[in-house]
């Protein structure tokens, strides 16, 4: 197993949500229409306009899903809709099962923990507050969402150092997304990214500039001396 050696200066790890802790699958919406049971949304328009607009509104937000976009406003909306399922138990937020053993290592080994995801910080608290691993709050320092700024600009890791009080080359951004590392690093931060099942596949360029690894075990801090 290719390990990954943390660089000396790093305390703290920021950590992408979708294809870096949990499966894409869990975020992307799935079209029900193979499912038995499936009732489809009629194609008729009644003459009413209320009715017409929160059909267009909810064909918009379907739309949006299938394309997966992250879009502040889908994300906030996401959050809000997700949370009664959380709260009676319907849905726990899945996490891949070398997340946390690691990140309570690293919690351990003294390193500062914090979310980037273009999920809403509502949705992120609900995904791992309510995980299949438990209440992973208490694992964590912070949220960010894209409040702060999208996830392929550099500006965002610049705000998120500024808000947290540490210095770029400081922080080790975990994520799945290529153009998100290449911003996270064009700010100065260090970077390794993540291979999941399900993933887009990366190219061969991208392998080679970017460490890649495909389980949060192949990392390994200047501590632990191997
Ligand atoms: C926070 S739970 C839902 C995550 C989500 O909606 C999403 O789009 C995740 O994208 P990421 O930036 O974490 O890859
Ligand atoms: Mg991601």
């Amino acid at each position: 197993m290719a390990l990954f050696s943390v660089p000396t200066p790093v305390t703290t790890i920021l950590l992408d949500i979708e294809g870096t802790t949990t499966p894409i699958t869990f975020v992307k919406a799935e079209k029900d229409s193979h499912i038995d049971g499936f009732v489809p949304i009629p194609s008729a328009i009644s003459d009413n306009e209320t009715e017409n607009m929160i059909q267009a509104v909810v064909d918009n937000v379907y739309w949006q899903m299938s394309l997966d976009r992250k879009t502040t406003a889908l994300k906030q909306l996401q959050g809000h809709m997700w949370r009664s399922a959380y709260i009676t138990g319907q849905l726990k937020g899945e996490v891949y099962e070398d997340v946390v053993p690691s990140i309570r290592q690293w919690r351990e080994l003294g390193f500062k923990l914090y979310i980037y995801s273009s999920g809403s910080v509502e949705a992120q608290k609900l995904l791992f507050g309510y995980s299949i691993e438990g209440n992973l709050l208490k694992l964590l320092d912070g949220h960010f969402d894209t409040t702060v700024g999208h996830k392929v600009e550099s500006k965002s890791y610049r705000n998120i150092a500024d808000s947290i009080r540490c210095s770029p080359e400081n922080i080790l951004f975990l994520t799945d997304v290529v153009k998100e590392a290449f911003a996270a690093e064009k700010a100065g931060l260090h970077v390794a990214v993540v291979m999941r099942p399900g993933n887009d596949a990366l190219t061969d360029e991208d392998k080679s500039s970017y460490c890649c690894i495909t389980s949060f075990h192949q990392i390994n801090f200047p501590s632990e001396n191997n």
